[in-house]
C-alpha cells in the first residue's frame, strides 16, 4: 500500500468511516457482504465499496496476495491509552473454516497478545505491530488461541491506532446462530428473526453501570435494585415478563437481616419455582477478614453458595453462577463493598454470564485466565504466579523470551509453592549436616524479644541462620553492647543499625550457628549498593564451607520500610541482582520484608515488578502464604528469593507467635560434603537431651569423701615429671569421682517438657503453653471465630499464670537470699538476661577499660601484648640510660615491678585457692563438682602442691592444663576425642561476666 494512501486514511478516518458500534474503549466500523455477529456485537451487511479507502486497501491486498480471499473488513479505532480489545477468539461459525483472518495495523504501534488457551498448555506470545504491518491468523487456530490488544499506560501511549481486519464470511442460511435459550419460547428460535431476550438484573450493587450494549441486539436488559432477597416478591411482575433474571444479592440478608442460609435458600427455591423465567444467581462473594473478624459472615456466605449450587443442580430454571473471580482486590476499604474495579469486573461478569446463558458465548473454560484466585478463606490464599495457568503469567512470558530455563524449572517452583504450608514450630526438624536451615522473621524489636529467644533456644537452635529484620536495635546503645543480643550456640551476630538515625523502624541482625561454619568462614560481601541509598536496607554475607561442604552460600538479609518508595527499592534490587550475576554459580538467598503484598500480585504493579525483575535474574520467590495476619488483613510481605530452586527442600511459614509477622523456615540442601575434612557439624549438633546424668546426694558425697580419705596418692607422688604427675592425679581423682557419682540414665521427658525448663514453669503450665501454641497454629490455618476466640482465651490464661509463677519464683529466691547482695545481683542479672553464660564468647578489658569481645579482637590484644613485651622493656631501659650508664645489666638486676618470680606453694595455699573457687559459685547446679572438691580438698592439697612445685622446678606447665578447658568433670570420661575443635568451645573465661555488679 502506498504511504500516501495510508496517511490519507489516517487523516480522514473519521470523515470516511462510519462507525456502527461503540464499545467502552474502542469504536468499530464494519463493511461486508454478509452480516457479522460475535459475542457482544452484531453488524448488518454493508458494501466495502462504500468506503473508498478500504476498497483501495482491499484491492491492493487481493492483488499482492491472490490466495487470500475475504468479503468483509472491520475497522477498529484505538484512540486512548485504555482503548483495548479483551482476550477473545474469532471463532464464530460464520467465518469460513479454512480461511485466514488478516489484520492490517495503521498508526501507533500496539501490542497484540496471543495466549494458548487449552487447559494445561498455557503459553503466551506478545507481538508489537507497527504502522503498515500485517498479521495473519488462521480461522482454525482460533480454537486453541485467543488474542487481545491490551490497554497501555498513559505514559506509553503513542497515539491513535486503527486496525483493519479482513475475514471471509459465510452467507447466513438460517437465523443467526444463537442457540435456543431453554425457555418456553425455544420453539420460535429457528425462525429467521431471532427472538428478543428480555433480561432483568436484580442487584444490590448501587451505582453500578451495566453496559447493556455489550449484549447483542436481540437482547434487552433492564435492572432494578434489590436490597434484600426476601423482597423478591416486590418485583414479581417484572420477573414474570423476563426471559432471564439475574439475581445478585444476598449479602444484606445475611448481614443486616440476620437471615440464616437455609431459610434464604428455601425462600429462593420456592419463589423461583413459581416462574417460567430462568434465573441465574450470582454467588455471594466473601468479604475481607477486616469486615468479618470472627468469620461468621464468610461462613454463612459459603454455606449459602453451597446450598444454591446444590439447588442449581436439581432445578429446572435456576443456575448458580459461581463468581470465583471476586477477591479482596475488588473490595473497597471497608472490605465489604465493591470498589470501582470490582464494579466494572462485576458488570463484565454479568455480561458474560448472560451471554453464556443465552448460548451466544461458550461457557467458561474451567481453566479460564479471566478468573483469578479464590479468596474465600485464608487457607486458600496463595501466591503462585509461576503456575502456568496463572492469569498474569508474565513469568511465562519472561520464560519464552528472555531466559532459556525450561518449563520444568518453573513447574519446580510452582510445585514448591504449592507444597508450602503453615507449620507448627514443634514440627520443624533440627537441620541435618546436609542442609542449611534458615529462619527469617520481621521481629519488630530484637531487644524486646531477646529474652523470648533465650527461653525458646531449643527452637532457634534448630536453625543454622537467623535473619531478623526490623530489629530496631543499635548495639552500641545497649547497656552491655552487642553482648546483650548474643544467642547461645551462635557466632557473634552481624548487626546493622536501622538506616534512620532514631534507631527506629528498621535494622538487620543475622546470626549464624556455630555448627554452620567457623567464624572465619563468615565474610561480608561487597556489592554495588550505595550506602547512602536508603530505598531499602541490606546485609550481604558469604558463608564459606557451609556445613562442612565445599560450598559458599550468599545470604542477603533485607528490609524495606513502608515509607520508602517501592519503585526505587525494586530498581535497587534489580541493580543488586545484576551485581550478583557473577556469583550465579553459588546459591544466593534473599530473606526479608519487602512490604509488598504478593497476595495482591494480580492487581499490584509493585508485586508484579518485583517478581518479574528478579525472575529476569533467575530468582524465584518461595513463600506462598500470608506471613502477616491481623484481625483485618492477611498479607504476604515477607519474601524469600533464590537463584537455584533445585537445592530448596522446603519453604514454610511457621505458626510461631513472637511479633506481628510469622517466621519463615527455608531449608536449603548443601549436600556434597567434602569428606577430606571432618565436619564439625555433628559435634555442634544441639544436644537437647543428655541421656545420662549424675546424682549429687548426701550419700554420694559420703562415698566420695571416704574414697578420697583412703587415697594415699602414692601413684601420683611416685610418677616422674609434672605433666605425667598431673595426668595421674586427674586419673585417680576421676576414678573416685565416677565411683561416687556414677552416671545414671535420665528419666524420659514428659510430652511437652522443655529441654531447657524455666524453674518457674510447672508441668501443667508447660502443657497449657503447648496447647496455646497449637491453638495459634489453628487460628492461623483455620481462622474461624471459635478458633480465634479459643486461642485468645488460652493465651491470656497462659500469660497470666506464667507471669504469676515467675513472680512467685523470684519472690521466693529473693527471700532465700535476702542476706546476700551478690546472689541477689545474680538473680537480677538473670532476670535481665545479663551475665548469662555465653559459650564461646570472650570479653577482655583493655588497659583503657573498654571491652573487646570478638575472638579476633581478643587474639589481637594478646598478640600485641606478648609481642610487645621485649620492646617495652627495651624502651624502659633506653629511657633510663640517660641517667643510668649501667644500662640493662643494672636494670635487670634491680627490683622491677615488671618482673615476675615463682615461689613454691604449699598445701595451705592450695586449700585456700580451692576454697576461693567457691566465691565464683552461682545458682547454677553445675557448680556441684567444685563444692565437692572443696569439701575434701585438705585430703589432696598436698598432692597438688607437689605437682605444682615440680612443675615450677622443671619450668614445665602440665600439658593437660594448656588447653585450659573449663570442663565439667562429669564429662571427663568422654575422653579427648575432640582436640580438633580449635577452641570453638574452649572457654578460657576472660572475665566476661565481670558485670555481675559487685565482683
Ligand atoms: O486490532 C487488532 O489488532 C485486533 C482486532 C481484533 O482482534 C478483532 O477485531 O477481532
Ligand atoms: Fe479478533
Amino acid at each position: 500500500m502506498k504511504d500516501k494512501e495510508k496517511m490519507k486514511m489516517r487523516e480522514n478516518e473519521d470523515a470516511s468511516c462510519t462507525y456502527d458500534r461503540t464499545y467502552r474503549n474502542r469504536r468499530v466500523a464494519f463493511y461486508g457482504e454478509f452480516p457479522y455477529r460475535y459475542p457482544g456485537g452484531h453488524h448488518k451487511a454493508r458494501p466495502i465499496a462504500e468506503n473508498s479507502y478500504l476498497k483501495g486497501i482491499a484491492n491492493e491486498l487481493s492483488k499482492s496476495h491472490p490466495t487470500l480471499d475475504f468479503n468483509s473488513a472491520m475497522v477498529t479505532k484505538y484512540d486512548s491509552p485504555d482503548s483495548s480489545i479483551p482476550p477473545h477468539s474469532d471463532d464464530e461459525e460464520c467465518i469460513v473454516p479454512d480461511s485466514s483472518i488478516v489484520t492490517l495495523s495503521l498508526g501507533a504501534a500496539r501490542q497484540v497478545i496471543f495466549r494458548r488457551k487449552l487447559p494445561g498448555e498455557y503459553k503466551r506470545q506478545v507481538i508489537t505491530v507497527e504502522h503498515g504491518q500485517v498479521y495473519v491468523m488462521s480461522r482454525a487456530s482460533q480454537e486453541d488461541w485467543d488474542h487481545s490488544v491490551p490497554p497501555v499506560k498513559r505514559a506509553d501511549f503513542q497515539g491513535l491506532r486503527l486496525s483493519v481486519t479482513f475475514r471471509l464470511l459465510r452467507k447466513p442460511t438460517i437465523a443467526p446462530p444463537v442457540s435456543a435459550p431453554p425457555t418456553g419460547n425455544s420453539s420460535t428460535s429457528k425462525t429467521t428473526q431471532a427472538p428478543i431476550r428480555k433480561v432483568l438484573i436484580l442487584s444490590d450493587s448501587k451505582n453500578m453501570t451495566f453496559d447493556c450494549s455489550l449484549l447483542s441486539e436481540p437482547t434487552v436488559a433492564f435492572r432494578k435494585n434489590l436490597f434484600y432477597l426476601r423482597d423478591l416478591e416486590q418485583h414479581s411482575q417484572s420477573i414474570a415478563q423476563a426471559d432471564l433474571v439475574l439475581i445478585s444479592a444476598g449479602i444484606n440478608d445475611l448481614r443486616h437481616g440476620k437471615a440464616d442460609p437455609i431459610t434464604l435458600h428455601n425462600h429462593l427455591a420456592a419463589f423461583t419455582g413459581r416462574f417460567k423465567s430462568h434465573f441465574i444467581f450470582d454467588s455471594v462473594s466473601p468479604v475481607a477478614m477486616r469486615a468479618d473478624r470472627f468469620n461468621g459472615l464468610n461462613t454463612d456466605i459459603s454455606k449459602l453458595n453451597e446450598l444454591m449450587l446444590e439447588f442449581s443442580l436439581r432445578s429446572r430454571n435456576f443456575k448458580l453462577f459461581d463468581n470465583l473471580n471476586f477477591g479482596l482486590s475488588h473490595l473497597a476499604r471497608d472490605g465489604l463493598h465493591l470498589n470501582d474495579s470490582g464494579k466494572s469486573s462485576l458488570s463484565q461478569c454479568w455480561v458474560m454470564c448472560i451471554l453464556i446463558y443465552l448460548g451466544i458465548r461458550k461457557g467458561f473454560d474451567t481453566n479460564s485466565h479471566d478468573l483469578t484466585g479464590d479468596y474465600d478463606s485464608l487457607s486458600t490464599l496463595r501466591f503462585n504466579p509461576y503456575h502456568r495457568s496463572h492469569v498474569i503469567n508474565s513469568i511465562g512470558n519472561t520464560l519464552d523470551q528472555e531466559t532459556d530455563l525450561s518449563d520444568d524449572h518453573w513447574d519446580g517452583i510452582s510445585n514448591l509453592l504449592t507444597n508450602g504450608k503453615y507449620q507448627e514450630p514443634r514440627h520443624v526438624d533440627t537441620s541435618t549436616t546436609e542442609e542449611l536451615k534458615v529462619l527469617s522473621l520481621n521481629i519488630r524489636s530484637l531487644v524486646k524479644n531477646i529474652s523470648i529467644i533465650h527461653e525458646d533456644i531449643t527452637f532457634y537452635s534448630k536453625f543454622d541462620v537467623l535473619c531478623f529484620c526490623e530489629t530496631n536495635c543499635v548495639a552500641e546503645n545497649l547497656p552491655n553492647g552487642i553482648t546483650d543480643i548474643f544467642i547461645d550456640g551462635f557466632h557473634e551476630p552481624i548487626h546493622q543499625p536501622p538506616a534512620r538515625k532514631s534507631g527506629k523502624g528498621g535494622g538487620l541482625v543475622t546470626y549464624i550457628n556455630k555448627r554452620a561454619c567457623d567464624s572465619q568462614n563468615i565474610e561480608k560481601l561487597k556489592v554495588n549498593v550505595d550506602p547512602n541509598d536508603y530505598s531499602g536496607e541490606f546485609q550481604f554475607l558469604k558463608i564459606h564451607n557451609c556445613k562442612g561442604s565445599n560450598k559458599t552460600m550468599i545470604i542477603v538479609n533485607f528490609y524495606r520500610s513502608p515509607s520508602k518508595n517501592p519503585k526505587n527499592f525494586i530498581d535497587l534490587l534489580d541493580n543488586i541482582a545484576r551485581g550478583l550475576d557473577r556469583h550465579s554459580r553459588k546459591q544466593i538467598m534473599f530473606f526479608g520484608d519487602a512490604n509488598i503484598d504478593l497476595i495482591k500480585y494480580d492487581t499490584d504493579i509493585n508485586g508484579q515488578n518485583v517478581i518479574d525483575i528478579l525472575a529476569k535474574h533467575s530468582f524465584a520467590q518461595l513463600v506462598s502464604k500470608p506471613t502477616r495476619i491481623t484481625d483485618h488483613s492477611a498479607t504476604l510481605i515477607d519474601h524469600v528469593y533464590t537463584n537455584n530452586i533445585e537445592n530448596i527442600s522446603s519453604c514454610n511459614v511457621l505458626t510461631y507467635n513472637i511479633s506481628d509477622h510469622l517466621p519463615i523456615a527455608t531449608t536449603i540442601k548443601v549436600g556434597n560434603v567434602s569428606h577430606s575434612r571432618r565436619t564439625n557439624s555433628d559435634s555442634y549438633r544441639y544436644n537437647i537431651t543428655k541421656q545420662e546424668t549424675r546424682l549429687f546426694r548426701e550419700a554420694n558425697h559420703q562415698i566420695f569423701e571416704q574414697l578420697i580419705q583412703a587415697e594415699t596418692w602414692e601413684d601420683v607422688l611416685n610418677t616422674e615429671g609434672s605433666s605425667s604427675k598431673y595426668n595421674k592425679f586427674f586419673e585417680v581423682y576421676t576414678k573416685h569421682y565416677n565411683t561416687a557419682y556414677p552416671l545414671k540414665s535420665q528419666r524420659i521427658r514428659r510430652k511437652f517438657e522443655r529441654s531447657d525448663p524455666k524453674p518457674w514453669i510447672l508441668p501443667w503450665l508447660e502443657e497449657a503453653c503447648a496447647r496455646k501454641n497449637k491453638l495459634f497454629h489453628e487460628k492461623i490455618t483455620k481462622p474461624t471465630s471459635e478458633n480465634i476466640a479459643a486461642y485468645e482465651r488460652h493465651e491470656k490464661f497462659c500469660k497470666k499464670h506464667t507471669d504469676a509463677a515467675k513472680k512467685r519464683y523470684y519472690k521466693k529466691q529473693f527471700e532465700k537470699f535476702k542476706d546476700s547482695t551478690k546472689k541477689q545481683w545474680t538473680i537480677i542479672n538473670g532476670l535481665l538476661n545479663r551475665g548469662k553464660k555465653l559459650t564461646g564468647t570472650y570479653r577482655l578489658r583493655d588497659s583503657g577499660g573498654s571491652f573487646v569481645s570478638t575472638e579476633s579482637a581478643v587474639a589481637e590484644k594478646f598478640n600485641t601484648y606478648f609481642s610487645g613485651i621485649a620492646a617495652n622493656i627495651k624502651s624502659q631501659i633506653s629511657s633510663r640510660r640517660t641517667f643510668d650508664p649501667g644500662g640493662f645489666n643494672e636494670y635487670l638486676l634491680g627490683p622491677s615491678s615488671q618482673s615476675i618470680y615463682l615461689s613454691p606453694t604449699n598445701a595451705l595455699e592450695v586449700n585456700k585457692t580451692i576454697s576461693s573457687l567457691k566465691n565464683k559459685s552461682t545458682l547454677d547446679s553445675k557448680i556441684e563438682p567444685i563444692k565437692i572438691a572443696n569439701n575434701c580438698s585438705d585430703k589432696f592439697s598436698c598432692t597438688i602442691s607437689n605437682i605444682v612445685n615440680s612443675s615450677f622446678a622443671e619450668g614445665i606447665f602440665p600439658h593437660a592444663l594448656k588447653t585450659a578447658k573449663k570442663r565439667d568433670p562429669r564429662d571427663s570420661d568422654e575422653g579427648s576425642e575432640d582436640d580438633s575443635t580449635d577452641g570453638e568451645d574452649s572457654d578460657i573465661d576472660l572475665g566476661h561476666d565481670s558485670d555481675d555488679g559487685d565482683d
